[in-house]
């Protein structure tokens, strides 16, 4: 006879293969839920019911997004199971309708909050075609995908498709617009007693920005490739150089790097952090390095965070050399250089 250890392992494992027989669908349908919410930032909906000022019919969505009523439906329910939009219950008065939620509105297409540009570069044929080659880029049989797929680096090819490179300036943009204003508040110590700053691979200037802003005795240098900075913004206190920062930065007290260093392997990284040395003052210089950073030994890390940690360390797996990646500000006091 079975005794009491013994079954409770057997219920134990019957109930995992009954949760796994419904998990593997997930990846069978996973695709589904990028492509809605793409298609919900494309048609604009979280834009329509935020300009409309109040939760919105079916009726007056779909006339509102020239759209037939009954596929937005479909689209809706969806969007409505993964909790992005809100439907309310219908009243005496009418029927059902559709609000925003806090999730939906980081999909408005503009302002502070929005991550569009962000889900629309990740979601674009361009970036998605080169995940097909992960299998072969992890055998070590082919080049970073992106590569493979384009026939050249993701810098090169945003140099030659100047629509690519405004789809790349603007997502960074809008996270720049989350993340920045967040470090700065925690780090603002940092910041303090630096008279000049240089943002290497500052694209669209966003970051460089923020700062100079918030911190009104520094001067700033944008710097990043000349076909990024020639369409990045000049503000007060700011001004955009172009370059390569593995050829040399510009002289400043400090260097600051956002999202920078994932995208390349050790090697690079040495080279551009050699680069950032020699552009600051031998005894007060400062490099200061925003990245996410994977701590694998946290065993009370946040979850969510974790997995989001993974997945960018993913996107710089197949579409760049090899690297890990980082999420916290960083700072190095220089320190004499050794050769080394
Ligand atoms: C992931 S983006 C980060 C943009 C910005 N730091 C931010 O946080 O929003 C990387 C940036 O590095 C720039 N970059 C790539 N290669 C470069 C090079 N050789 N010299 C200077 N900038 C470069 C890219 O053009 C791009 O703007």
């Amino acid at each position: 006879m079975e005794d009491k250890q013994s079954r409770e392992l057997r219920l134990e494992q019957e109930e995992e293969e009954e949760h796994a027989k419904v998990d593997v669908l997930k990846y069978v349908f996973g695709f589904v839920e990028i492509a809605v919410v793409k298609c919900a930032i494309e048609l604009g909906i979280a834009d329509t019911i935020e300009s409309h000022g109040s939760p919105m019919t079916l009726l007056e969505l779909s006339s509102a997004l020239s759209c037939d009523p009954s596929p937005l439906y479909r689209i809706m329910r969806v969007l409505v199971h993964l909790k992005i939009f809100k439907e309310k219950p219908a009243t005496q008065l009418g029927p059902k309708v559709f609000a925003q939620t806090p999730l939906s509105k980081w999909l408005l297409k503009s302002g502070q909050n929005s991550m569009a540009a962000l889900i629309l570069l990740e979601s674009s044929p361009v970036m998605l075609a080169p995940w097909h080659g992960l299998t072969a880029r992890i055998q070590g049989i082919s080049n970073p995908a992106f590569e493979a797929v384009h026939g050249e680096d993701v810098w090169s090819y945003a140099a030659a498709n100047p629509d690519h490179s405004k789809l790349i300036n603007k997502a960074m943009a809008c996270d720049a617009r989350v993340t920045v204003p967040a470090v700065i508040e925690s780090c603002l110590e940092v910041f303090k007693g630096i008279e000049t700053i240089a943002d290497v691979g500052g694209g669209d200037g966003t970051t460089l920005r923020l700062l100079v802003e918030a911190c009104p005795w520094i001067q700033g240098i944008n710097f990043d490739l000349p076909h990024v900075v020639s369409v990045a913004r000049e503000c007060d206190r700011m001004k955009n150089v172009g370059g390569d920062m593995f050829d040399s930065v510009p002289k400043a007290d400090a260097v600051i790097m956002r999202w920078v260093l994932h995208d390349w392997g050790d090697d690079e990284c040495i080279r551009i952090l050699k680069k950032c040395r020699e552009a600051i003052p031998e005894d007060k210089g400062k490099v200061i390095i925003v990245e996410a950073v994977i701590d694998e030994k946290d065993e009370k890390e946040d979850i969510k965070l974790t997995n989001v940690r993974l997945m960018l360390d993913m996107t710089s797996n197949v579409f760049l050399s090899i690297s890990l990646s980082f999420n916290v500000l960083t700072t190095y006091e220089t320190e004499p250089m050794d050769g080394s």
